[in-house]
């Protein structure tokens, strides 16, 4: 498993996707996590200018990603009003092919509250979970961080999205309100607590981390997208497929058979073009046979075989024929 989060410079950056990529063909079944990396409360983090980079290169190379609403909104595109929305981005998030979006915090629940959103793809299958509770008051550095490390410990041991997302809620709810607790306190009453008295109490909080309560209850989200939404994915996907295109015509392939990702066997469009065309000569002779054996009264016979090798098609094998003369 490997995480990665603030990353400040293009180069860093460009080097992380290097690296992720050579892992991945080392081991396949290295999780990536992306989590968030760019801005907090509307406070963005890193350079504006690599924005392009963390959605196109970094992003689809992750296996989960724990954005923020904000960081959601940046890397989709697409503004989050309502879950509608919020759908859109993470389907959008998906079909860069990531394969667990979490929405670690947003404002689209009730009032007062923040309505959390797990999505998972699988098959295409989407399976959509979220969580509403009451938002603190206060502003906690590091949530993000923890947040992540928690879903990513609970994804590993249970192997169920809804389990690891109540647990990581269960826990953060409980570090949280300790937290502030603890910084009403040193505070005095009627002070707002300094950013250092809100330092997350991490090592107090061990046994929630370890052994979350049950607090909490991910509801699966019925919600299903809307027309729009579908017609956005549906251009993601046909964005895709043109794609796909676009690399075997680049490579001038029709067809491409993958094995472990690896190519084992591909036709040009030449290749199976000639197929067709030997395919109906064939036809069309057999045909013209038939028919001047009914009419003539002569007896066409096979002479001979003859092996077709088309050397990337599997080896055909096509009988000419020819018309001889029976008393
Ligand atoms: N003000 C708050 N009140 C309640 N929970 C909070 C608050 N701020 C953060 N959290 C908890 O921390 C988690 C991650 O918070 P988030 O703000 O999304 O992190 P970041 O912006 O650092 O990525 C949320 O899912 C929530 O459980
Ligand atoms: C520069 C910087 N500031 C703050 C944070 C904490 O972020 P958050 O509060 O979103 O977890 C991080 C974590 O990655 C960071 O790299």
């Amino acid at each position: 498993m490997c995480v990665f989060c603030y990353m400040g410079s293009k180069s860093f950056l460009e080097k992380v996707a290097e690296i992720i990529t050579d892992l991945k063909k080392y081991n396949p079944n290295l999780i990536y996590v992306k989590i968030h990396f760019y801005s907090k409360n509307n406070y963005v983090y890193v350079p504006q200018e690599l924005l392009p980079l963390y959605r196109d290169v970094i992003v689809p190379l992750a296996d989960i990603v724990t954005p923020n609403q904000f960081e959601a909104e940046k890397l989709s595109g697409i503004s989050i009003n309502n879950q509608d929305d919020a759908l859109k981005a993470i389907e959008c998030l998906h079909t860069k092919g990531v394969k667990v979006v979490v929405i670690s915090s947003s404002d689209i629940g009730k009032e007062g509250n923040m309505l959390t959103l797990a999505s998972t793809a699988k098959n295409g299958v989407r399976e959509c979970y979220k969580i509403e509770f009451p938002m603190l008051d206060g502003r906690f550095v590091g949530t993000g961080d923890l947040f992540a490390a928690c879903l990513l410990g609970w994804i590993h041991k249970s192997n169920s999205i809804k389990d690891a997302f109540e647990k990581t809620l269960s826990t953060m709810q409980s570090v949280i309100k300790r937290t502030l607790e603890h910084a009403q306190k040193l505070a005095g009453p009627g002070n707002k607590p300094t950013p250092a008295q809100m330092e997350l109490r991490l090592v107090q909080s061990k046994s929630d981390i370890e052994n979350p309560k049950d607090t909490f209850k991910a509801q699966l989200n019925r919600k299903t997208l809307s027309q729009s939404a579908q017609n956005q994915a549906a251009t993601s996907l046909r964005n895709q497929l043109s794609g796909l295109e676009n690399r075997h015509s680049s490579s001038g392939l029709l067809l491409d058979i993958t094995r472990g990702g690896k190519r084992v066997r591909g036709c040009t469009y030449a290749q199976v073009t000639c197929a067709f065309i030997l395919i109906l000569v064939i036809m069309v002779t057999s045909a013209m046979m038939r028919y001047l054996e009914r009419e003539s009264g002569f007896k066409a016979i096979s002479t001979h075989s003859v092996v077709l090798m088309h050397n990337s098609l599997n080896t055909s094998r096509g009988n000419m024929t020819h018309l001889s003369n029976f008393p």
